[in-house]
């Protein structure tokens, strides 16, 4: 699956709802067993949640696109499929939660690129399910240290810290995602995939006995006044860095 929303591949509404509608018809297709995930946009995997859709939006609109979000890790993460990220960019934020709900990260080793749960950056908070996609992914203390600094890695801390699981040089990567995919689909399916939900299961059904609650913090948190200001200026910090 190439990732295709120019030009930061930004994950709106509209695109989540495409990209899990697409993501539903390959899980159903019994001859389908893996996915690669990457980028069609040069320099950026996904530049996470599209700051828009959470900035001066009606409560019902964020709500919306909350669900959305919540939709996109629960079918990424619970998927029975392979799914091997080929990460040919940047990734902060909500791209950083997508390559990790991956059973496999490799990602171009450019020491421009790079990838973390940066939230508190932006003067938000990772909620519940994110911290605990990267505490199943690097470990607790690892978090805890990235979430309060909100730290992007460059690929090679990305690797060492156990964010990426190899780096390539771009060229190499689909050839890589490929080698690596015959790896994987070597093991019978049906052990592999039992072994992949006993491992994330525990997370994926708090998510799923929260989802209303989780729904309504956002709402409340993102429409708050001094959250709404944080984004705004980070919005024009993001603008005035082009100019
Ligand atoms: C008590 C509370 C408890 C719990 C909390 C409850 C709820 C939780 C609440 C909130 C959680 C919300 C979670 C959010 C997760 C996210 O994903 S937030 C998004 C974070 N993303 C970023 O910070 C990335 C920002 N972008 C970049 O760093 C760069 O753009 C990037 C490195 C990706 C690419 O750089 P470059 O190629 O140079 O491109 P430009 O920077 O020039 O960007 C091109 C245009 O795209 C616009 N843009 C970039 N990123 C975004 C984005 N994420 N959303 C919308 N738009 C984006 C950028 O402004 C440029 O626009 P322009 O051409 O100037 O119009």
């Amino acid at each position: 699956m190439t990732l295709q929303n120019p030009p930061v591949n930004s994950l709106s509404l509209d695109f989540l709802t495409e990209f899990c509608s697409a993501l539903e018809k390959l899980e159903m297709d019994k001859s389908c067993r893996g996915v690669i995930l990457t980028s069609g946009q040069p320099k950026v995997f996904s530049a996470g949640l599209d700051i828009m859709e959470m900035y001066g939006k009606s409560p019902e609109r964020c709500g919306e696109f909350w669900r959305a979000v919540q939709e996109m890790w629960l079918k990424l993460y619970s998927s029975n499929m392979v799914i091997i990220a080929a990460i040919n960019g940047s990734s902060p934020a909500g791209g950083c939660l997508m390559s990790m709900t991956c059973d496999y990260r490799i990602m171009a080793d450019n020491p421009r690129y790079s990838i973390g749960l940066n939230e508190t950056q932006l003067g938000i908070v990772a909620p519940f399910w994110f911290k605990e996609t990267m505490v199943n992914t690097v470990g607790h203390r690892t978090t805890e240290i990235a979430l309060q600094l909100g730290q992007l890695y460059s690929p090679t801390e990305a690797l060492d810290i156990g964010l990426v699981d190899k780096l390539v040089p771009e060229d190499q990567i689909i050839a890589t995602a490929t080698q690596t995919m015959t790896k994987w689909l070597a093991v019978p399916d049906h052990a592999r995939q039992i072994t992949k939900s006993m491992m994330r299961k525990p997370t994926i059904d708090k998510l799923m006995s929260k989802r209303e609650p989780d729904i309504q913090n956002f709402v409340s948190f993102i429409t708050k006044d001094p959250i709404q200001k944080s984004l705004g200026l980070y919005l024009s910090m993001l603008k005035k860095r082009k100019s």
